[in-house]
Parts: C-alpha cells; structure tokens; sequence
C-alpha cells in the first residue's frame, strides 16, 4: 500500500490566459488530497472516492473503455467524476511500462471538487505520485507534473496549462508561462477563502473562453491584457506590495468577469470582501461557481463573508511550502 498527498491552491494571477500562454501566478495551500494505491493481481482498477459529487459511491471497473463502472447514475456523469483518476493511472501504466497493473486507488480529499481550489490537479499529482511509486519507479518532481498536466490536458480536450499540476507538485508559489515553469518567492499573503458551495466545470469554462477568444478580437485582447496583469502583479510580489497585489487581483477579477466566467455568487462575495476592507478579491480558477480568494491581514473579510448570503464557507488559508509528499 502506498499513500501520497498534494495541496491544492489558488491563483493569485493568470488563469484562463495561462491557458493561451500568457504567464500565472497560482499558490499552494494547506488542503490536500490524499491517494491511498494498492496494487492488484487481476489487472482491474477499482476507485473508492467518497467525495464525489454523485452523492459519493464507489466505482470498480476494468481496465478497458468497455468495462464501465456498474452504477446507477448517467453515463456522463460517471465520466466527469472518473476522469482525471482514468487518466491518471493510464499515465501511470504507460510511464511504468505496466500496460497490465491493476489497482484499488482511494482517495480522501480537503478540497471541494470543482470550485477552484484545484482539486483535479490535486488528486492527479498524489494519484500518479502514489502508483507509480506502488511499482517500485520513482518519477522526478518534473516528471510527475508533467504526466499530471498530460492527464488534465486530456481531460481538458487539449486545453490547459500545467499551472495547476506544477503548482500542486512542487508547493509555494509559482509562475508558469507555457512550458516555463518555475518557484517564486512570495510574501507572506493573507489569504481568506469564500465558498459558494457550488462547482464549475473546467473542461466547458475553459472551451467558452475559447470559443470567445476566437469570435472577437477584445475577447483575444482581454486575454492578453490579463498578461500584463500577472506581469505587474509579479513586480508587486517580489516588492511584497500587499496592497499592490490586491488592486490588481481586482482588475484581474474584472477581465475574468468579462470573459463570461464569473458569476452572481462570486461576485457578491468579491464585493462582500472588497466591502469588508479586503485589499482585493478576485474568483479562483476556473470560475462559474466555487471560490473567490481575498488578501485580508484583519478578520473582518472572513467574517463578512459568513454573514454574505451565498457564501456557505469562508476560511483563511496558509500557504502549503510542501507539494507532493508521500505519507507513511
Ligand atoms: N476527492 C475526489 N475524488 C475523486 N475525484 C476527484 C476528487 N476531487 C476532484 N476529483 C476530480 O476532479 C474533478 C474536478 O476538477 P475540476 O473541474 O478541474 O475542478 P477543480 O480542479 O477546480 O476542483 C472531479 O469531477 C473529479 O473528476
Ligand atoms: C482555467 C484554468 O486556467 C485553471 C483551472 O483551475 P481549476 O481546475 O478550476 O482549479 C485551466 C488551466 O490552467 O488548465
Ligand atoms: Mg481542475
């Protein structure tokens, strides 16, 4: 048996652009996503995943696309939840060389599934950290992020970054731009989460800014404007400009808005925070529904985010300096 964990994280800067390779700024957190593998004998692949959105159940299916998992709920559903752990073990078998390997893989995670925080580049790093490692091969921290980023690119039907894996393997903050991918130093940031409740789905988010991107050349420009908003954003970090930082996560918050990907709930939270004295607040990830994240050294945004209707949750949250790590 073998038991890995990654962190997931939030984007201080960048996401959606990074997409198009204008560069990001994303941050580990102290929640993480925990994958327990044990190989098995019979080549199948057997996920207990109890916090998956369908209410949690557990799946046990084959090796090959024919062999689904023998549950009562619809076909699409099942893909969405099984997908990135699919991926994640078809990584594992083609880097091991182990085409056959069969595995129960569980998972027990922190991070609320769809709402920004990076769950899916979460549970691919410790899935493939975990398995592979299972097989006796120890990938590098390189490796691992990029099998990780191959796998949510597939998900993502070719369209993503490696910002999330890389982040969520390595820890701290980092800034990636296309295949450049590097450690930042950061200061510390007062970082206060609100939740919806609700999730968004990468895959379609991604495909709508895309397809917008596409339509209309301001869409394409807005994209790049989000560029320079990481660009200043990576000057006011290593001035440590708290305050800096917030006014452009705002502006940031802004042009996401403008690309269709925020909405009623992450705005109201965004303004509840702004309200409150927060020195900016800005939607995390993908958007549509999920978390915002705000820089707040006092406790007033946190609290006023628990008094904003729409808001289930509202949590401070510390950077995690450590990715992936193996638990004993
Ligand atoms: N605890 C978990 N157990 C199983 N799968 C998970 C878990 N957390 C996340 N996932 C996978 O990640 C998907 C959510 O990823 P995504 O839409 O990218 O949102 P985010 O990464 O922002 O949380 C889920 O549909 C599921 O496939
Ligand atoms: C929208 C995007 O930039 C980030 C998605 O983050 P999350 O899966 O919503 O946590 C997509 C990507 O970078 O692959
Ligand atoms: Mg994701």
């Amino acid at each position: 048996m073998t038991l890995s964990s990654a962190p997931g994280k939030v984007y201080l800067f960048g996401e959606h652009a990074v997409v198009y390779g204008e560069p990001a700024v994303p941050c580990a957190i102290e929640r993480r996503a925990r994958v327990e593998v044990q190989q098995r004998d019979d080549g199948r692949l057997r996920v207990n995943a109890e916090d998956l959105s369908l209410n949690g159940f557990t799946v046990e299916y084959g090796a090959t696309a024919d062999a689904r998992p023998d549950v009562d709920v619809p076909e699409s559903l099942v893909t969405a939840a099984t997908q990135y752990v699919d991926g994640a073990i078809e990584q594992v078998r083609e880097v091991t060389g182990a085409e056959e390997a069969g595995f129960d893989v569980t998972i027990e995670s922190d991070i609320p599934l769809g709402a920004g925080l990076g769950s899916s580049a979460a549970v691919v790093v410790a899935a493939i950290d975990a398995a592979t490692r299972e097989l006796g091969v120890t990938l590098d921290r390189d490796e691992l992020a990029d099998r990780a980023y191959r796998t949510e690119s597939q998900v993502q039907d070719g369209q993503a970054s490696r910002a999330d894996t890389f982040c969520s393997a390595t820890g701290g903050a980092v800034r990636v731009e296309g295949d450049d991918c590097r450690s930042l130093e950061a200061p510390e940031l007062p970082i206060v989460i609100g939740f919806d409740g609700g999730a968004g789905d990468t895959g379609q988010l991604v495909a709508g800014v895309r397809d917008l991107r596409e339509e209309y050349d301001f869409a394409a420009h807005t994209v790049e404007a989000i560029g320079d908003v990481v660009r200043n954003g990576e000057d006011a970090l290593a001035d440590g400009d708290v305050e800096e930082i917030g006014r452009l996560m705002d502006f940031n918050h802004g042009l996401l808005s403008a690309l269709g990907v925020s909405s009623r709930s992450l705005d109201t939270m965004v303004w509840a925070a702004r309200d409150a004295g927060a020195h900016g607040a800005k939607l995390t990830g993908a958007g549509g529904g999920g978390c915002i994240v705000a820089l707040d050294p006092t406790e007033e945004t946190e609290t006023a985010l628990s008094f904003t209707p729409g808001c289930e949750d509202a949590f401070r949250a510390e950077l995690a300096e450590t990715g992936v790590k193996r638990v004993e």
